[in-house]
């Protein structure tokens, strides 16, 4: 049997959501001089050019953009092996900055507790924040998003999937629940 796809966000709403979210960082951002977006890989990185290209739009003011990869920080790398080099791009120094940890989806956190652990590699910000897209729930670790654009209450064994026209020709977020499969 083919998997059940459910439709969460359609383009429009996704499109909306961006919007809704930079306006809540630069609410809440304090000095926006001292604001930069952190995307992680992969989809992190185009939704943080997005949204930096969209407080751009309401501020008139250009935030840095970096591109964060976590694989080596991992706490499973041993189990998955090591896998394609580091593509971290981060060409300015974060100490003192406010930081805005940028991804698609929030589910166990590890994610994000590797994210922290690399950041500090590229100095010491004032701040961290962290902005994603959807949160599933079923967090395995203390880590919660300060900027959230959709909360999902989901089975642990669906899937949610973020499509992103940079990436996937398309934008969306879709649920996936293979059970059945
Ligand atoms: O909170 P967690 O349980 O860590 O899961 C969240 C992470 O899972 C997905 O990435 P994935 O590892 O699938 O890699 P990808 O972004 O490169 O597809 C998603 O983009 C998040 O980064
Ligand atoms: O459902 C999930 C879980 C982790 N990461 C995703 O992108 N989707």
């Amino acid at each position: 049997m083919s998997p059940k796809i459910v439709e969460i966000l359609s383009e429009e709403e996704l499109r909306r959501t961006l919007t809704r979210l930079a306006s809540q960082i630069v609410e809440k951002a304090g000095d926006l001089s001292d604001l930069v977006l952190v995307g992680i890989y992969t989809r992190g990185v185009p939704l943080a050019h997005l949204l930096g290209a969209q407080i751009e739009a309401l501020e008139n003011i250009s935030v840095p953009v970096g591109a964060l990869d976590i694989t080596f920080y991992r706490d499973d790398l041993d189990r998955i092996g090591m896998r394609t080099p580091a593509k971290t791009k981060i060409p300015f120094d974060l100490s003192g900055k406010t930081v805005v940890l940028v991804d698609d989806v929030i589910f166990k956190g590890r994610t994000i507790r590797a994210a922290l652990d690399a950041i500090n590699d590229y100095g010491r910000p004032a701040v961290i924040r962290l902005a994603v897209l959807a949160d599933r729930g079923h967090r395995e670790l203390p880590i919660h998003p300060d900027f959230t654009g959709k909360c999902l209450p989901t089975a642990k064994e669906e899937q949610v999937k973020v499509y992103l026209n940079e990436i996937d020709g398309r934008d969306g977020i879709e649920l996936i629940d293979r059970q059945n499969d």
